[in-house]
């Protein structure tokens, strides 16, 4: 089938997408920020559309940074196709993956992955070279986990919503002290200061290899945010999946250094990756 274009029709603003091309068909889902449908553009290309709930999000400054993320295209990130943003609510439109959320794919196929650590770790590898191109565009994702990577055919993983934390509205998601705040994968220095970086991205990214190697295991089980906050200020760090290898487990380890600048970056953090899998597959 046609390869679908990086980004909307050759219209002068070409992140802008005309509603009359697009077909809405099944709900895949609901986040805060509304619901998901899938849907088909110009006929023929699979989409998935997120209708932007009112009041979730600050519309006119995303629809500025849309013409930015419709730019960065890599095969491991969820591509932002276009926006519909002449009616309210706003649409986004993006790339469609047919195996829904990584985190939900963890849980389902438990037994078949849990036993095939290769499959787990290229899971790992592809959303590092995502990570690692969007680190090399100075893009911050601000809420890299599980939830928020996608599987499509074949057990490719992309990562999805790069960016858009800084949009929402709902200060519940976006404080620190907020009861929506990603508390769990976040290091000390946002939990105390909120300071964003890649740096603070790969400390995620050590929490959602975490999970990949628990397939779908909540981090942290079912402490609280306070208590979670409190283990981390002291240097306490998650356990050892046990259908994890050493050596990746030490790649965790160093993602989770206190300080920023003791973390690797996604550059370094891939060839290490690609080298341990090439010695243990
Ligand atoms: C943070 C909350 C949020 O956005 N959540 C959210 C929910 C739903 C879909 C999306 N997004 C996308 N989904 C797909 N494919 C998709 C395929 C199957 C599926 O199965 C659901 C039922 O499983 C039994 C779910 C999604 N492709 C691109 C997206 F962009 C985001």
């Amino acid at each position: 089938d046609r390869a679908a274009p990086a980004t909307a029709g050759l219209s002068h603003d070409k992140w802008e997408i005309d509603h009359n091309e697009l077909m809405l068909n099944e709900e895949l889902g609901s986040g805060q920020f509304g619901v998901v449908r899938k849907g088909k553009w110009r006929g023929s290309i699979e989409v998935a559309v997120k209708m932007m709930k009112e009041g979730t999000m600050s519309e006119d400054d995303f629809i500025e940074e849309a013409k930015v993320m419709t730019k960065l295209q890599h095969t491991n990130l969820v591509q932002l196709y276009g926006v519909c943003s002449k009616k309210r609510p706003i649409f986004i439109v993006t790339e469609y993956m047919k195996y829904g959320s990584l985190l939900n794919h963890l849980r389902r196929y438990e037994t078949t992955l849990c036993n095939n650590r290769g499959l787990l770790l290229d899971m790992c590898i592809q959303v590092c070279k995502g990570m690692a191109y969007l680190e090399r565009h100075n893009y911050i994702h601000r809420d890299l986990a599980a939830r928020n990577c996608l599987v499509g055919t074949e057990n490719i993983v992309k990562v999805a919503d790069f960016g858009l934390a800084r949009y929402v509205l709902d200060d519940q998601y976006t404080s620190s002290g907020g009861s929506k705040f990603p508390i769990k994968w976040a290091p000390p220095e946002v939990l105390n200061y909120t300071r964003f970086s890649s740096k603070s991205d790969i400390w995620a990214y050590g929490v959602l290899m975490w999970e990949v190697f628990s397939c779908g295991k909540m981090p942290y089980g079912r402490l609280k945010n306070t208590e979670v906050v409190e283990r981390v200020q002291k240097g306490l760090i998650l356990e050892q999946p046990k259908a994890c290898y050493k050596e990746v487990y030490d790649v965790m380890r160093k993602c989770w250094s206190h300080l920023p600048e003791n973390r690797p970056s996604f550059r370094v953090l891939k060839d290490q990756l690609l080298t341990i899998s090439q010695r243990i597959l």
